[in-house]
């Protein structure tokens, strides 16, 4: 199983890249960056790392080499300027991007390669990657609200003096401010979460706000989220590479889960070795699906502003 990382050179790709190799399932991963020095120093770094965590071939490379992978991630991004507008972010990544999966269409791809977007805003990349590279839907993916999830969880495990791999609730919608929480199905060890003392409804309220601003958070922090982002990937790729069948908020295109179509968000997903294989209609409550429909609707008019630039 190859992984290219293209942006690899950055903090996210190489956060990835090294949990990738802690895990050692893959067995090659290839660092593309546009800053050839950093994407050589990230891969060499790691392969110094190679003897004492698994045997795997690591480097770095090229478009052309890129062309028997099995899964492309792409983490290439720009970061917004202190006076810049969010659309006009939005915009420069779009044409930055645009670029990457022309490069990556124009190489070659094998036919049963995902490609796995995790650039923002994921969400509206994604689709652009859906629409654009001709492959069959389930094999583009976007991360979605898998860091979302990750941090929800793991900020309720900590608070809650519970296990953080015990603690399953979704969120899911855009990766963005209309995401939304699943408290109607939220578990811990197979209880209902919403049980469990000091889980009431104003924990709940400030909980889910307090994983809303987590990304702003780590950014005002250390600069930008880097190891638990480097996690989901990881998880991602590994439930594709070991073809698990995992339920796991991904963003693809939808197709009429929920009566949603022609956007790409998070909603529950088979992931297996097809990429997103399934989306799974599981029963919300009607304000949860209430929201679910806003946080589409929100999608489009973004998606709509960015067509009509
Ligand atoms: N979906 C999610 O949950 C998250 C997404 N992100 C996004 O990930 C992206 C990367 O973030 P960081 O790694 O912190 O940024 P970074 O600035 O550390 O890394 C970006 C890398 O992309 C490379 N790059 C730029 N243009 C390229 C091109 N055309 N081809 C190949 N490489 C290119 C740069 O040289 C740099 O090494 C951003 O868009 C960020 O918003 C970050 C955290 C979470
Ligand atoms: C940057 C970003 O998308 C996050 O940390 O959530």
């Amino acid at each position: 199983m190859k992984v290219t990382i293209i942006g690899g050179g950055g903090r996210v790709g190489s956060n990835a890249a090294f949990c990738l190799q802690c895990a050692g399932i893959v067995s090659e991963i290839q660092i593309l960056d546009n800053n050839q020095d950093l994407a050589d120093g990230e891969a060499l770094d790691l392969l110094h790392g190679a003897a004492a965590l698994a045997d795997q071939r690591i480097y770095s490379g090229d478009y052309a080499r890129a062309k028997d992978s099995d899964i492309f991630v792409i983490t290439a991004g720009l970061r917004r300027k202190p006076d810049e507008s969010r659309l006009d972010l939005v915009n420069r990544n779009v044409g930055l991007f645009s670029q990457i999966i022309s490069d990556v269409k124009k190489a070659g791809m094998k036919k049963d390669a995902i490609v796995f977007v995790v650039s923002n805003p994921v969400d509206i990349l994604t689709h652009l990657a859906a629409s654009f590279l001709g492959l069959p839907t389930n094999q583009v993916i976007g991360l979605g609200t898998m860091l979302d999830t990750a941090r929800f969880r793991s900020l309720m495990a900590n608070d809650l003096n519970l296990a953080p791999t015990q603690v399953r609730a979704l969120i899911l919608g855009e990766h963005g401010d209309t995401m939304l929480p699943v408290w109607s199905s939220a578990t811990v060890g197979g209880l209902p979460l919403t049980e469990i003392p000091g889980c009431d409804a104003n924990y709940q309220r400030q909980i889910f706000e307090r994983t809303k601003k987590s990304g702003a958070e780590v950014i005002s922090r250390k600069g930008g989220a880097g190891w638990a982002v480097g996690a989901t990937i990881a998880e991602v790729v590994h439930a594709i590479a070991l073809d698990r069948k995992q339920l796991l908020p991904v963003s693809s295109l939808q197709d009429g889960c929920y009566g949603l179509k022609n956007v790409c968000l998070s909603v529950p997903t088979i992931v297996g070795r097809g990429g997103a294989e399934k989306h799974i209609e599981l029963k919300l409550w009607p304000k949860e699906e209430q929201a679910l429909k806003a946080s589409a609707k929100a999608l489009k008019e973004m998606l709509a502003k960015v067509a009509g630039k």
